[in-house]
């Protein structure tokens, strides 16, 4: 294989579920690298976490939109369109959004069982950490079924969950992929290990309207 043949990595959907996609190398490498310097730019601040700000530990995001950002209108137009597609393989209507935030997991930093809350159409998240390794946690769970196929006994989301009609499914956050999600899916981040060390789970999420 010739070094540019390895440059150019095609984009390839690496799962296609009811409610979700996994696009992986969602963006061309010169563009991820764009991303990346972008992001490591940005000036992030602590969050709790909403969903259970005790035990979730504290990520860390910065507030964004798609015209604020310095990477230049190309290289928006490439992540915008990366999720257009991954909209289109799920057949969702869901509208374009400018505002997205940067977050930051680092070890020990989690966000629980959640759904995003109703009255969003689908949600994007942009993996930008350089390295990503398979003992470091942070994989991004869900549930692909509709939050109401979960049968709702105890209203209690975690005990719940045990009587989904299907098991999770685990995905981890590799540098460039792209994941789109319909709204009204069980999903959390499982939270990055010890064993990261210093590395950062890095991406990009928005939310995008019905
Ligand atoms: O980072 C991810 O993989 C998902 C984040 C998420 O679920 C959220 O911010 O609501
Ligand atoms: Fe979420």
């Amino acid at each position: 294989m010739t070094l540019h043949s390895e440059r150019t990595v095609e984009a390839v959907t690496a799962a296609l579920g009811r409610r979700f996609v996994v696009i992986d190398n969602a963006l061309p490498q010169d563009a991820f690298v764009a991303w990346m310097e972008e992001e490591r730019a940005v000036r992030h601040r602590p969050s709790f976490s909403s969903i259970d700000p005790v035990f979730d530990g504290v990520a860390f995001h910065a507030d964004s939109s798609f015209a604020s950002v310095k990477v230049g209108e190309g290289q928006v137009e490439v992540v915008k369109s990366a999720i257009r597609k991954g909209l289109e393989a799920l057949g969702s209507p869901a509208m374009d959004s400018e505002h997205f935030r940067f977050w930051r997991y680092g070890r020990g930093a989690g966000l629980g069982w959640h759904d995003d809350g109703r009255g969003r159409g689908a949600a994007y998240t942009l993996y930008l950490s350089g390295e990503w390794r398979a003992t470091w946690g942070g994989e991004l769970e869900l549930f692909d079924c509709p939050v109401d196929e979960v049968p709702c006994v105890d209203f209690d989301v975690s005990k719940d969950l045990m009587n989904a009609p299907v098991p999770a499914t685990s995905i981890a956050p590799r540098p460039n992929r792209l994941v789109v999600m319909v709204a009204g899916t069980f999903h959390r981040v499982r939270k990055v290990e010890a064993s990261a060390g210093d590395s950062l789970r890095r991406s990009i999420t928005g939310f995008l309207a019905p």
